[in-house]
């Protein structure tokens, strides 16, 4: 609450969608390749289509390999975008206000070349590996989470309802970002690391100091929030994937 107070009164409501336009840019491409690379590994892997899978007892190790496959390929395609994003989300410097520096991006474009002229086309990848890390596994419990539940809340050889879709995908958001939110803590300060000064040696110190200095709960912060978003936001996702699928095969 303090963090909503304060985003309010120092930046208005505008706050509160800072960084927005790069994602909503990448999200459709991100979710396209995240998708795709899941649904033809599972087919690669189980040599079944998504029709046929459904009359068929579902492989969860296949599950979890394909959407671990999919998290790894889509991480490096988030990358930039989600480097960019987490850079202008934490410039709390207000906008215009005489006497105050202005913040040092003026938006995502500005913000890109910096980062490529100060730190090489290299630097918009900083943070990759933690990302890779964050989303390997988490989206392969993602997948795994949905294909379970909504195995489990549709009888035998039937196909999935609206509901089933809404509420499966609404859970493996929350599962997903449950698992993830360590190393989401983590990905976000190694990305921010290296604006003014390098505060971390790598990875594992960025971990190790920030547990040193703010204690293991630091690794769970902003759960509760991201918690509440993701189940509307994959249930939608779910519930638009399973019917785009139908409307197009
Ligand atoms: C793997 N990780 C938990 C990071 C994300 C999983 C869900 C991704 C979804 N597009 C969302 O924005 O919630």
């Amino acid at each position: 609450m303090d963090c909503v107070i304060k985003t309010y009164r120092r930046e208005s409501v505008l706050g509160f969608f800072k960084g927005m336009s790069f994602p909503i840019g990448s999200v459709a491409m991100v979710n396209s390749v995240l998708f795709g690379t899941y649904s033809n590994s599972l087919l690669l892997l189980s040599s079944t289509s998504p029709q046929e899978r459904k009359a068929q007892p579902l492989n969860y190790g296949y599950v979890f390999v394909a959407g671990s496959i999919a998290g790894f390929v889509q991480a490096y395609c988030l990358a930039p975008f989600d480097l960019i994003k987490v850079r202008l989300q934490n410039q709390t410097e207000p906008r215009t206000r005489p006497g105050v520096a202005p913040p040092q991006y003026r938006g995502p474009l500005h913000c890109a070349r910096s980062i490529i002229q100060e730190e090489g086309p290299r630097g918009l990848f900083r943070g990759a590996w933690a990302l890779v890390l964050r989303d390997t596994p988490t989206l392969g419990l993602y997948f795994l989470t949905y294909e379970g539940l909504s195995r489990w809340l549709t009888s035998d050889s039937k196909e999935p309802g609206s509901a089933t879709m809404l509420v499966a995908g609404g859970f493996a958001g929350i599962m997903s970002w449950t698992i993830a939110t360590p190393m989401d803590v983590v990905k976000s300060r190694m990305q921010m690391d290296g604006l003014k000064r390098r505060k971390y040696r790598g990875l594992l110190d960025c971990v190790i100091s920030s547990a040193r200095q703010e204690g293991p709960g630091v690794f769970f912060r902003g759960l509760t929030l991201n918690s509440a978003r993701a189940f509307p936001v994959n249930a939608v996702t779910f519930f638009s994937y399973e019917h785009l699928l139908r409307f197009l095969s």
